[in-house]
């Protein structure tokens, strides 16, 4: 453990007092936020372990940056030091829109297996939000991260793939729904029971040792019967057999309803629950998307497809005040392996101007702390950011929507920040 390196012994992570972590710094806002969030992440950790612990930062190269100098979007390198150092941060990185290439986000969670994306939203007082009581809103999104139509199976209209696929589809399968075969694009969505019962593990486990109260199954199972239905199926046969005396299910209350009466659902519902058993039920996409607004109180963990999971995540982040907030991880819990990063994007329009929020990248690295273990560093920068936002000394996106704001740049919101610890 004296080299640095963040090791896995028997599932539980070992972190020197001076571990190495690579970043990848990312494009457009990237260097901005990167060099706000790391300042502060630094300062937070000298102050909480008086110097005795600190990160030795590794930057890696991905996206335009590895491009200019490797001519590569991806490097070998950039994927073989997250291999082996285990954790890593990232700022964004530009996917293009129609073609080029695919994304490189997506690319790093896929290649590193990294089927969680953790995607806590919580509010922090005095933050401008477009809902009346944006603090009922508490909720941790598990978004699994490997599969769906990320998986990036796709084939381009008028491609001899394209055709070759629709001929297969129709001589073979004897599909005659395609409503315009001539001109149609295909995208193939793949959804397993592994790939959803890893998730829904991770998303159980989670609910247990935070002592949450629900977990929600979001899908569109009522169209996509064998994908979002079977993830709806395979979460709740998971935590019937593996979770059952931590979990009471809707299927169960179903159950119980149908052989017993609705009297005898309602008794052993409550019943679990005064017991401390999780609730697991399922809800909707489209249904859970209206709910999230009128009644969030109803909600806590919420476990979805990729596809939803990057929909629901964006519009929670709004409820509570916006991207420029919301932090991200992408984990693989059996590996080790992790990437911390934000969940918005690049913000082309703000590249270079030293403008826009940097908290979704630092609330990242604030997770990343905590998946270290590094809890004293990561509730100061936490008790500073709620300090400094109630201060009213925020950047463009906040001040835009308070009343006796002060806007202040990037950089200086990291000062801010520093001096606030
Ligand atoms: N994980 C990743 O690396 C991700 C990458 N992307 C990629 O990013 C690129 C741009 O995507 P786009 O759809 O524009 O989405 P973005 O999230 O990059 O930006 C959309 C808007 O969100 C607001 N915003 C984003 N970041 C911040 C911040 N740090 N502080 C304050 N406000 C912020 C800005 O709003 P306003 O205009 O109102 O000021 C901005 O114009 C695309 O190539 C996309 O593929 C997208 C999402 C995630
Ligand atoms: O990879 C991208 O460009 C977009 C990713 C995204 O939207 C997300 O991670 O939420
Ligand atoms: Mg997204």
């Amino acid at each position: 453990m004296s080299n640095g390196k963040i090791v896995v012994e028997n599932g539980v992570l070992k972190v020197p007092n001076n571990p190495i972590i690579p970043f990848i710094e990312g494009d457009g806002i990237g260097p901005d936020i990167w060099a706000a969030a790391s300042r502060v992440i630094d300062a937070a950790v000298k102050q909480a372990y008086n110097g005795e612990k600190s990160i030795e930062w590794k930057e890696v190269l991905a996206g335009q940056k590895a491009f200019d100098q490797t001519g590569e979007w991806l490097p070998q390198a950039t994927l073989d030091a997250i291999n082996e150092y285990l954790i890593a941060i990232k700022g964004p990185l530009t996917t293009p829109i129609g073609g080029g290439i695919r994304s490189l986000n997506v690319a790093l969670r896929q290649q590193l297996d990294l089927y969680v994306c953790l995607r806590p939203v919580r509010y922090f007082e005095g933050v401008p939000s477009p809902v009346k009581r944006p603090e009922d809103t508490d909720m941790v999104i598990f978004r699994e991260n490997t599969e769906d139509i990320y998986a990036g199976i796709e084939y381009a209209e008028g491609s001899d793939e394209v055709k070759k696929l629709i001929n297969f589809l129709q001589t073979e399968m004897g599909v005659n729904k395609i409503r315009f075969p001539e001109t149609s694009g295909i995208g193939i969505k793949p959804i397993s029971k592994e790939g959803t019962q890893r998730l829904v593990r991770a998303a159980i486990n989670y609910a247990i040792t935070e002592k949450r109260e629900s977990l929600t199954l979001v899908h569109k199972g009522n169209i996509m019967k064998f994908t979002e239905g079977g993830f709806k199926t395979w979460g709740y046969e998971l935590a019937e057999t593996e979770f059952a005396d931590q979990t009471f299910t809707w299927n169960q209350y179903d159950a119980i309803k149908e052989a017993e009466g609705a009297e005898a659902a309602d008794k052993a519902q409550a019943e679990a629950l005064a017991a401390g058993k999780i609730l697991v039920k399922d809800s909707i996409a489209d249904i859970f998307l209206q709910q999230i607004l009128t009644r969030p109180k109803e909600f806590d963990v919420v476990a979805t497809m990729n596809l939803n999971g990057d929909y629901i995540s964006d519009a929670l982040a709004a409820q509570v005040g916006g991207i420029g907030i919301a932090p991200g991880a992408n984990i693989n819990y059996v590996s080790g392996h992790a990437i911390f990063e934000a969940t918005h994007g690049t913000a082309p329009k703000y590249a270079g101007q030293d403008k826009v929020n940097p908290s979704s990248v630092l609330l990242s690295g604030v997770l990343m702390l905590e998946h270290l273990g590094w809890k004293e560093a990561a509730d100061l920068v936490t008790a500073s950011v709620e300090k400094t936002i109630a201060s009213k000394v925020v950047t463009y996106d906040f001040a835009r929507l308070m009343d006796g704001a002060t806007e202040v740049k990037c950089s200086a919101f990291a000062d801010e920040l520093i001096k606030n610890l």
